[in-house]
């Protein structure tokens, strides 16, 4: 029997000490529209993610997820509510949060390791010339990047492609990762490959992560906690799933498992439920 988490908005608990590495209180964000109305995305979400815990944000279709991530990445403000990161707020974007997005964003005029490199100098300014290079070879090694280290984009795959932004990602040493859809332009094997290469870094560097997936299957073998959101507009935190297995994860065992099935379904019949509304 699957339990989801409770969600809670009420105020009186916002008063509580900071728990969770990343808070986010009461967060509301909606657009002016043309006729001079307001037109609102989010409406209310509050949601703690602990210093070493992945998260991932399922919902349909323009509910307003990567609004959700672009507010934590400090790239839009919300129209109230607040973001902690660490105990601070967060007012604009940092290299304490790095974002992976689903079309890569690599400079095609850079090399593999020009594009990380060009990270790590905007970032680590105190680092010596011999860091860097150690620091932008570690993370080429990471996602087995060497061989295509002084390949430009153009002249790699998309799973590559997408090797690269996570490695630039993770080489400026980010308190948190905040991922869109990082999969989502990949074939299922490639797509499967890199699930587990992103885990492996993970599990051996355990940070924050946020990812926005819509595909449940990735959500439970990748995260630790699933945030259902319902539909827009004003949408907001419907549910939120603990995902039972301990990592590391073997996909084919976990899918074996009748608690795997259940989550499974309570996902799809949670989305489903939303769609049918929808109709
Ligand atoms: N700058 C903006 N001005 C006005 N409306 C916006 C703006 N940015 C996003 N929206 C609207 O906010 C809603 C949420 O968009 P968002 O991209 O966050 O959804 P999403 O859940 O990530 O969608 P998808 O899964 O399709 O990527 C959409 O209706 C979108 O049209």
């Amino acid at each position: 029997m699957i339990k989801p988490t409770s969600v809670s908005t009420n105020a009186s608990e916002r008063s509580l000490p900071r728990q969770g590495f990343l808070e986010i209180e009461n967060l509301f964000k909606s657009y002016r529209t043309a006729d001079g109305g307001e037109f609102v995305v989010l409406n209310g979400i509050d949601l703690t993610i602990g210093e070493d815990e992945y998260i991932s944000v399922i919902g349909h279709s323009g509910c307003g997820k990567s609004t959700l991530l672009k507010i934590v990445a400090g790239l839009e403000k919300p129209t109230s509510g607040t973001v902690w990161l660490d105990g601070r707020e967060v007012r604009k974007p940092g290299s304490d949060r790095m974002m992976v997005f689903q079309h890569y964003g690599l400079l095609p005029w850079l090399t593999v390791r020009e594009n990380i490199r060009l990270a790590v100098d905007e970032v680590l300014k105190n680092a010596t010339r011999a860091e860097k290079i150690s620091i932008v070879n570690e993370h080429l090694a990471m996602v087995n990047l060497n061989a295509a280290a002084d390949k430009y984009p153009d002249e790699i795959s998309g799973g590559m492609k997408q090797r690269v932004g996570i490695a630039r990602a993770l080489a400026i040493r980010p308190k948190m990762l905040l991922m869109d859809e990082p999969f989502g332009a990949l074939d299922a094997l490639t797509r499967g490959k890199l699930q587990r290469q992103v885990l492996n870094i993970w599990e051996s560097h355990k940070q924050a992560v946020m990812m926005i997936t819509h595909d449940v299957d990735e959500a439970i073998y990748m995260s630790d906690r699933i945030v259902l959101m319902t539909n827009g507009p004003a949408a907001t935190i419907g549910e939120i799933l603990e995902v039972p297995f301990p990592h590391p994860r073997n996909r084919q065992e976990i899918r074996q498992s009748k608690e795997y099935f259940e989550l499974r379904n309570h996902a799809l019949n949670f989305l489903d439920r939303y769609f049918t509304q929808d109709e």
